[in-house]
């Protein structure tokens, strides 16, 4: 499921002017394939991220996962994009601190009532193995660090198996050695999921442990 992001746009009308801020954003990803993006703040970063994420609408360009552009659906259709293609991981974990740590993982499938309970809850158990937290299920958000909160937003983030995985700042509250286990974690896990990972950050210890690195710089994307 390849992402292709072509002369996309978006400008906020202000006062004076509309600001620019995206110019003609050019992006193509294959699955498997995970990328960071760093850049000057306020350059641009999260409206892209957002865009991706179809939490915002572009001015024009297309986004195509998958050959599908999200907005050439209705809002229900794209409301079940999002869930069923995209994962987010941000700087604060958004965890319900009222559930544990397996019930914080199945939270986006509970918009799903025919999914095999059992065989989902199997799905999530492998993926807290596999982000180390075996032996923390029943723990509630408070009683974790913040690199296992951050490991319990990962795995919740992939539980539908998404085909694009958007991180935003994701290591931006963890100290540098945990920041770097975080980041070597997402990425091995997209790419065991073939999924696509974009990471924002301005952290260059985390964009390191990325094989490719952008920058956003006067709306637009280039090589870092
Ligand atoms: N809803 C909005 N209305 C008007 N301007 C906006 C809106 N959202 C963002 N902007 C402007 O768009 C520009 C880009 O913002 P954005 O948050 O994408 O930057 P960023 O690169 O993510 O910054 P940071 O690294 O600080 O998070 C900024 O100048 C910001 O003020």
């Amino acid at each position: 499921m390849s992402l292709e992001v072509r002369d996309l746009r978006k400008s906020y009308p202000t006062r004076a002017e509309q600001l620019e801020v995206l110019r003609g954003v050019e992006l193509t990803l294959q699955p498997g394939e995970t990328v960071a993006i760093m850049g000057p703040s306020g350059s641009g970063k999260s409206t892209l991220l957002n865009i991706l994420g179809t939490l915002d609408k572009p001015t024009s360009g297309s986004v195509k996962l998958n050959k599908v552009d999200p907005f050439t659906l209705d809002e229900t259709g794209i409301a079940a994009f999002r869930n069923q293609r995209i994962g987010f991981v941000f700087q604060e974990h958004h965890l319900l601190p009222q559930c544990n740590v397996l019930e914080n993982v199945l939270i986006p499938t509970l918009v799903h009532p025919n999914l095999d309970k059992a065989q989902i809850e199997a799905v999530a158990r492998k993926l807290l193995e596999e982000v180390g937290l075996s032996h923390r299920l029943s723990h509630q958000p408070a009683e974790l660090s913040g690199g296992e909160r951050q490991r319990v937003a990962i795995a919740r983030a992939l539980i539908l198996k998404p085909a694009l995985l958007l991180a935003d700042e994701p290591t931006g509250n963890l100290d540098q050695k945990i920041a770097r286990e975080v980041g070597e974690l997402l990425i091995r896990l997209t790419r065991e999921q073939s999924a696509i990972l974009i990471a924002v950050t301005h952290s260059s210890e985390l964009a390191a442990t990325f094989p490719r690195t952008l920058k956003m710089e006067e709306g637009l994307l280039v090589p870092a």
